[in-house]
């Protein structure tokens, strides 16, 4: 079976982070580790804490599961400050980590920073190049070029081309944030642009669609898609799992991470522009 390690905060509340990625891994076949970077006391309603581990915890994390599982493919998450991002840099270099997906994180949806603003410089210097993709929401690829407005499809473009030039393989923008009747993902590989589109599905309850989306792409890669195909599968997995999301809590609830295998497979939900 393909191994494939996340490398992200623990979520409690189950919708996000750690917890999702697990189950996404699940759910996709494959074999799924963890690094705990940071635990957040959250729910559906926010977040209610931040505790960072010591970099001392997250080094022994790494490097029990690499020096003896491995891992065939890996995606980071809430890294939460530069000193954690410049240690999972030099561990993925050490250990010659294939696949690297890096999910950007910064906020939470409720606003609760899931990133020190001065771990930025960090990202996008020492992490970034790392990467096989980078999968970015709008306001994240915004910050990483320093505030530039993104409004949509062309300027997505755009920006994806701006940060593939940092040194990642490929470039995800994720339209989640942005109004219009699709949800829009544009991908760049630094050959050419795909689009993956989906109706926008009307929820509030979409606590997570990042992390799962990232994991999924990660898991696809461990088993040897392309980075097109895990990233087009990713996309109709997160379409299912937010069309059957979860009135879990009080608030933002988390998205149903078994849809695409219960009803999925059968009814493919998002077509490639
Ligand atoms: N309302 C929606 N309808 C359909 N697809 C959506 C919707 N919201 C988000 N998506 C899709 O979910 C995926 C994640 O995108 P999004 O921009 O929400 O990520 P994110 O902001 O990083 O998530 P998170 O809040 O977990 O950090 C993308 O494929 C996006 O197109
Ligand atoms: C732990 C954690 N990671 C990522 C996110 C982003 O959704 C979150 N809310 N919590």
């Amino acid at each position: 079976m393909k191994k494939v390690l996340t490398i992200a905060g623990s979520d409690s509340g189950g919708g996000a982070g750690i917890q999702a990625d697990l189950k996404t891994f699940q759910e996709r076949g494959v074999f799924g580790t963890s690094v705990i970077t940071a635990i957040t006391a959250q729910n559906t309603l926010g977040v209610h804490g931040v505790y960072p581990q010591e970099l001392s915890a997250v080094e022994a994390q790494l490097d029990a599961v690499l020096s003896d599982i491995g891992t065939d493919a890996a995606k980071t998450g809430m890294l939460f400050s530069a000193e954690l991002i410049q240690l999972v840099a030099r561990k993925i270099q050490e250990y010659s980590v294939p696949s690297l997906v890096i999910d950007p994180v910064m906020i939470a949806k409720g606003g609760a920073p899931l990133l020190k603003k001065e771990a930025v410089e960090a990202l996008r210097k020492v992490l970034l190049p790392l990467g096989a993709v980078i999968t970015p929401n709008v306001p994240e690829a915004s910050e990483l070029l320093g505030g530039r407005r993104i409004e949509g499809v062309k300027e997505m473009e755009e920006a994806a081309k701006e940060l593939y030039q940092l040194g990642p393989k490929a470039v995800v923008v994720k339209g989640g944030h942005l109004d219009g009747e699709q949800s829009v993902d544009v991908l760049f590989d630094g050959e050419k642009w795909y689009h993956f589109a989906s109706d926008r599905i009307e929820t509030r309850h979409t606590h997570g669609t990042g992390c799962t989306f990232s994991a999924c792409i990660a898991a696809e890669m461990a088993k040897g898609r392309t980075i097109p195909e895990a990233v087009r599968t990713a996309k109709d997995f997160i379409t299912h799992a937010i069309q059957h999301s979860l009135e879990i809590g009080k608030g933002v609830g988390p998205t149903h991470h078994a849809a695409y295998r219960l009803v999925g497979e059968k009814s493919p939900s998002s077509p490639t522009v």
